[in-house]
């Protein structure tokens, strides 16, 4: 656990899947938090259940990456010590279809937290970033220097250039700046008390909620997407990694920047085994005791065939290893979906704190605040 009591912990996209998990472990770790959340993919309600987990609070303004004037004033009220960045926009497909919305939120949002961080001399950066950056891996299992940019999707393309600027920053800087990027592998799961878990507001495509609603009956059957890749079984393979390992490793993080000046440096977050749509399938029906009929598809388009991370870095360096096993990651989803068929949205919302003194002062110093709220989600 950190030493690093009172401490103040500055968290966009607090209200999403893996930002909401990893402030219960910040808080668990004694840290404060401060968070903001545009709710456009998420719900404040998964901050109170925070609140009900951990018995503590946390400071939350509903703001918008892209208003930059809003941002600032958060810097400008708060003693902030470090900040972790998941803010951002992640549905691959719809990166495709609105590559400008994505490059706005996620760059544009990024740099405006970064020259608000340089404003206010606030220098130790985590950010969310992901194992799409390495395309097409051409060596398995990927270590950190596996090379980087060859991104299929426009989403994993922000990911890389924000990635690629945090480490110009550094260079530019190479005294100032402390920056962590975390490069997430699969993150699945939800919090083992079943009161919290992935909650998203807009449609999705990932893997294990699909598996789950046809588990639960909401869907006949699951669509696999290929069964003829040179895979054990012929289906994909990905490193799942349970969403509390994953905040864990933001906590470690924070140890590490603490423990030396690294300027700019990455490490995957995942388990480092490899598991296959079917193996994640049969494991899902042996725990939740359910049958997931299959439709077997042709291949999905853009889709990786394998994907595993080499976890050596991050359990020597940041001493972090994950203790979710894969049956873990499957009934703690489980729990989560049927304990909470309609995830946050029956909860009463999470107050969100005013950033200005008044509504007028707040309309003049930040139109942005007052216009339609641009789509930033919390996302990996
Ligand atoms: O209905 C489905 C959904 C997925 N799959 C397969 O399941 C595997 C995992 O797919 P998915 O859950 O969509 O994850 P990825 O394709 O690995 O991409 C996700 O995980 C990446 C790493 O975190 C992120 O960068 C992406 O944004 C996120 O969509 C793949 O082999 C898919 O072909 C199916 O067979 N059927």
């Amino acid at each position: 656990m950190s030493a690093s009591k009172d401490k103040t912990v500055f968290v966009t996209g607090g209200a999403g899947f893996i930002g909401s998990h990893c402030i219960v472990e910040l808080l668990e770790a004694g840290y404060k938090v401060v968070t903001i959340d545009n709710l456009t993919n998420s719900r404040s309600g998964a901050l109170k259940r925070v609140e009900e987990l951990t018995g503590k609070s946390v400071t939350f303004y509903q703001c918008d990456m892209l208003d930059a004037v809003a941002l600032e004033a958060v810097f400008a009220k708060h003693h902030i010590d470090y900040v972790i960045h998941f803010a951002a926009m992640k549905a691959v497909g719809e990166s495709m279809l609105f590559p400008l919305i994505y490059y706005k939120n996620n760059v544009i949002g990024t740099i405006n937290l970064v020259e608000a961080m340089k404003k206010h001399n606030v220098t130790q950066l985590v950010f969310s970033s992901s194992c799409t950056v390495y395309g097409d891996p051409a060596t398995l299992p990927i270590t950190e220097d596996h090379p980087t940019g060859n991104v299929t999707n426009v989403y994993g393309r922000t990911k890389y250039l924000i990635e690629e600027m945090l480490k110009d920053l550094s260079r530019a800087d190479p005294d100032k700046w402390n920056i962590i990027s975390l490069r997430y592998f699969n993150p699945v799961g939800a919090h083992p008390s079943g009161r919290m878990g992935e909650d998203p507001t807009k449609p999705f495509t990932n893997l294990m909620p699909y598996i789950s609603q046809v588990a639960i009956g909401k869907r006949d059957k699951l669509t696999i997407f290929g069964d003829d890749y040179d895979t054990v079984d012929g289906t994909g393979v990905r490193d799942y990694i349970h969403v509390m390992d994953l905040a864990s490793g933001h906590v470690a993080a924070l140890d590490r920047l603490d423990s030396e000046h690294l300027r700019y440096k990455t490490y995957n977050l995942g388990t480092g085994c490899g598991v296959s749509v079917l193996q994640l399938v049969r494991a899902f029906e042996a725990v939740t005791k359910t049958q997931v009929p299959l439709d077997i598809q042709p291949r999905r388009e853009g889709d990786i065939v394998s994907m595993y991370a080499n976890t050596d870095l991050s359990k020597r360096e940041l001493k972090w290893q994950t203790k979710y096993t894969l049956e873990n990651m499957c009934e703690d989803f489980w729990r989560w979906q049927t304990q909470n068929p309609n995830g946050y949205a029956d909860d009463a919302p999470y107050e969100p704190e005013t950033l200005y003194a008044s509504p007028v002062k707040a309309a003049a110093a930040s139109p942005a605040a007052v216009s339609v709220s641009t789509n930033v989600a919390n996302g990996h």
